[in-house]
């Protein structure tokens, strides 16, 4: 047996540089490159194996550990999980930061490869600083923290570990059906100790994503689930986008009549403009998808989670009379609803599909079209909205006073209400450019208002709607794609989380624009809280003696190197956006906006939420009538 003497950081790296995906005919590399935060617990063992021989692997420092994977995540996400970047980080609190970054990546399935160092093999400097000591188990360390938040983990306390575990790890990043974070622990002693590493484990690996095709019973039994029914639905969820189904659904839609609405990771497989496309579904819809998801008999559910979003909360169909089609790659997925399940890939299912229904057509007949003009005028309506001092009522009603809406305008120096600002970006950028979204009041507004033009410009992640993302992500995009302008849609609350990587973004020269909605607080928490019968509790930003907040963002970010702006007008905004299109450099435009102007809530966008069963409050009380009045109507599993 011919063999390698290298350190198991160096067979690491050498294994990395190896790895190919084959996807529809195109064979490319599956590993673009490799985050770093390096402490003691990488530097000497991987720090060392790249600083050797890096091969093609692309080398980024980052600046926090959950910054960088979410950036691993974006980069992944946008480039329709065919590629990757690895992170390494140092053992403890640099692999601890890791935790909600695994969990981002598990909730939405994509795969990144995360590499924490772990404590010694050998144990004998035990306690190494950072070390957690459990008096029952010295066999657990902080990376076991990584276990629920991972597709696959596994600990490598011997070189020679490193084989298997690295092999499963790929296996499982590059399955469509099961895609999701890997995360390898290294013992930092471990990195640096030698072995003869069969030279076969450094061949070129070539992981084959196939189409799985639909089973003859599966697509006999779908037909004849469509043509019984007068009304089917399609919900276009992310498997949708990752299969790039956009074709054959337009085609099917458009032959036989139906309808598509969208999930937040569905949004932007097709663009808003095909005339059967309704728009956001749920908790965060639009009208005409809502409207529609109600009349539908047979919810044809492809690539979805039906989360509660999607679904509000199991309320948006009709569930004693609707029937369900899900068509996904994940078995556990298909079973969701007692549907009918195809277990397969999108595209090649409804390419199969679509020729066998002929002679079929929904009986929406013009209704689409009516339900889609009616939501375009309610979203021209909200492109217009203007503040006045008296008598002003904002989307979210009833929660604020005048005075306290004028106290806002006052201490933020702006009129500007959130829908005027996002419709004017969606106006004024051009429309193959990307924005990106996690958390906060803006994915809904994004969901009902935004209208992507071209396939794959909109990048949501709601599946963990994790505040601190957005910047992070907006790295990742730009590296997916280079020649795009990419823009940050932020909330005040997120971007003071966690934007550690716009510093990256622009050591790097990586070009991000920073879109920041200033409202002084959580807004959409707040709009919660009181929606649901409560006061206004720590949910504003608001000083000890009850002053808003009023940061200088602009100035945080020129502090930076970024150019800034400050825009609080549609006038202000579209000039600042059109100057940020001629930078080189990384953006960011800091708008002032009123709380209370987002957008509210649709028919049939209920969300069960835990309200209180006991309190004084009329509101709260009427709120849990409420809750238990749609939890009649709603399905119970
Ligand atoms: C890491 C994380 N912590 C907490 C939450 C809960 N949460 C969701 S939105 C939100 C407030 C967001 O505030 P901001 O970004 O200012 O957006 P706004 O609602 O004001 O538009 C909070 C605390 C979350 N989604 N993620
Ligand atoms: O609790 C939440 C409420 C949602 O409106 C928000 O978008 C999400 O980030 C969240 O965590
Ligand atoms: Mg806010």
């Amino acid at each position: 047996m011919k063999t390698f003497r290298l350190t198991t950081a160096q067979a690491l790296i050498k294994f990395l540089n190896q790895q190919y995906i084959h996807v529809d005919g195109e064979e490319i590399p599956f590993v673009e490159g490799i985050f770093n935060i390096f402490g003691h617990g990488n530097v000497l063992g991987i720090g060392q194996a790249l600083e050797s021989d890096s091969g093609h692997l692309k080398v980024i420092q980052g600046k926090n550990e959950q910054g960088m994977a979410h950036a691993a995540i974006a980069y992944s996400k946008q480039l329709l999980r065919k590629k990757i970047y690895a992170i390494t980080t140092s053992s403890g609190p640099g692999s601890a930061n890791l935790v909600t970054a695994a969990g981002t990546a598990l909730a939405n399935n994509i795969p990144i490869l995360l590499i924490p160092a772990d404590t010694y093999a050998t144990r004998q400097p035990d306690p190494v600083l950072q070390q957690i000591e459990q008096e029952h188990s010295l066999a657990i360390t902080t990376n076991d923290a990584l276990k629920p938040v991972s597709r696959y983990w596994d600990r490598v306390t011997r070189p020679e570990q490193l084989m298997s575990s690295l092999i499963r790890a790929f296996e499982v990043m590059t399955d469509p059906a099961k895609a999701g974070p890997a995360t390898v622990c290294i013992s930092q002693d471990v990195e640096g100790e030698a072995f003869d590493f069969d030279e076969k484990f450094f061949e070129k690996r070539v992981h084959y994503i196939d189409r799985k095709p639909a089973s003859d019973r599966e697509l006999k039994g779908a037909a004849k689930l469509i043509k019984a029914s007068k009304k089917p639905l399609i919900v276009v969820g992310g498997g949708a986008k990752y299969s790039e189904a956009r074709d054959i659904l337009v085609e099917f839609s458009e032959k036989y009549n139906v309808p598509l609405v969208e999930t937040q990771a569905g949004k932007s497989t097709i663009e808003h403009s095909f005339k059967n496309n309704l728009g956001g579904l749920g908790i965060t819809g639009t009208l005409a998808a809502n409207k529609a998801a109600q009349q539908a008999d047979l919810v044809i559910g492809v690539g979805t989670r039906y989360t509660d979003f999607a679904t509000s909360s199991k309320t948006i169909f009709n569930f004693d009379e609707s029937k369900f089609l899900n068509v996904n790659i994940s078995r556990m997925q298909a079973y969701k609803l007692d549907g009918y399940q195809v277990v397969a890939d999108a595209r090649t299912t409804f390419e199969a599909l679509t020729p066998m229904l002929e002679g079929y057509v929904s009986e929406f007949g013009d209704t689409i079209t009516e339900l889609k003009e009616e939501w375009l005028a309610e979203r021209d309506r909200l492109s217009k909205i203007t503040y006045s001092r008296e008598d002003f009522v904002p989307e979210i009603k009833d929660h604020f006073s005048q005075e306290v809406m004028n106290e806002y305008a006052d201490a933020l120096g702006t009129e500007f209400a959130q829908t005027t600002a996002l419709l004017t970006i969606n106006d004024t950028i051009d429309p193959d450019s990307i924005i990106i979204c996690a958390a906060g009041s803006l994915p809904g507004d994004l969901q009902r208002l935004w209208h992507s033009s071209v396939p794959n410009t909109y990048h949501l992640e709601y599946g963990y709607s994790c505040m601190g993302y957005e910047v992070s992500g907006t790295l990742g995009l730009k590296l997916a794609e280079p020649s795009k302008e990419v823009y940050t849609i932020v909330g005040d609350g997120s971007f003071l989380m966690l934007h550690s990587e716009f510093v990256t973004a622009i050591q790097y020269n990586k070009k991000i624009n920073v879109l920041l909605f200033d409202n002084s607080g959580y807004g959409c928490i707040n709009n919660l809280q009181m929606d649901f019968g409560g006061g206004s509790y720590f949910c504003e930003f608001r000083t000890d003696d009850n002053q808003i907040l009023n940061v200088d963002y602009a100035k945080v970010a020129e502090g930076y190197g970024a150019k800034a702006y400050r825009a609080n007008t549609e006038e202000e905004l579209k000039a600042a956006l059109e100057d940020a299109k001629k930078q080189d450099c990384s953006t960011l435009i800091e708008m002032k906006v009123l709380p209370k102007t987002m957008t509210d809530g649709y028919e049939g966008s209920w969300w069960n939420l835990g309200v209180s069963e006991v309190s004084d409050r009329e509101g709260i009380q009427k709120a849990y009538e409420l809750k238990q009045e749609k939890l009649k109507n709603a399905k119970q599993y």
